[in-house]
């Protein structure tokens, strides 16, 4: 499996994004935000965390306008795979990719921690490696986590069982204590905690590791 890794200006997760790929297996590529184009039969395309353009304006919204974001959208309207975590998360809701938009925690603090997160349903390549049901930790570390959408989104949302991870203890607002959420052809996931950031007994913990086992899987196999 082929996967592109983005890396604006402020990205600080595109190396252990990198990283857990190639640890499952995918040829990894680094891409930088200015490309207009993605590497030549990209399977996946990973937009890490970190603070793009410094968080300003809003977080994601100024690197949603850079050259790379056009192709990536290009490539997630041909069907294309696109994991976006916390700052990628907020920058594919800029993009338009995903639906909502990541607010101030509720708390207005920055949080730094391990979470619980139960999986909704394993019904993406993305949630193949867990059972429905599964309760996993990831770290969090963010301030603008709030993931907020309309009501009349949040209906279609959980009608299409498009919530991949629901927080067990919501840290931050987070309506519904939407953790993950998919696009409508499930291929699109955007999420706050970090999956990357437990691949490793040095993490802390590793129930990271079958969120890109399973995603190469069925990359691979379809
Ligand atoms: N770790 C991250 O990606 C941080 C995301 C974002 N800049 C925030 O703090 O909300």
């Amino acid at each position: 499996m082929r996967a592109a890794v983005v890396v604006f200006p402020g990205s600080n997760c595109d190396r252990d994004m990198a990283v857990a790929l190639k640890a499952a297996g995918a040829d990894v590529s680094m891409v930088w935000h200015k490309d207009a184009a993605l590497p030549d039969n990209v399977d996946l395309v990973a937009v890490p965390g970190g603070f793009s353009f410094g968080d300003y304006l809003r977080c994601g919204a100024i690197a949603a306008q850079s050259p790379i974001c056009k192709a990536i959208v290009e490539h997630a309207n041909r069907g294309g795979y696109v994991l976006g975590v916390c700052n990628g998360f907020q920058v594919l809701t800029e993009t338009g990719l995903l639906p909502g938009a990541l607010m101030r925690n509720a708390n207005l603090k920055f949080i730094c921690k391990s979470v619980d997160l139960k999986v909704e349903n394993s019904n993406s390549a993305f949630t193949s490696g867990y059972a429905a049901g599964d309760v996993v930790a990831y770290p969090v570390a963010h301030h603008d986590g709030n993931y907020s959408v309309d009501a009349e989104g949040l209906k279609k949302i959980e009608a299409e069982g498009r919530v991949a991870f629901r927080y067990v203890d919501n840290p931050n607002g987070s309506v519904a204590d939407i953790a993950g959420v998919l696009s409508e052809n499930r291929r699109v996931l955007g999420m706050m905690p970090h999956p990357e950031r437990a691949v490793d007994e040095g993490h802390g913990g590793t129930d990271g590791q079958a969120l890109f086992r399973g995603l190469i899987d069925q990359l691979v196999t379809a």
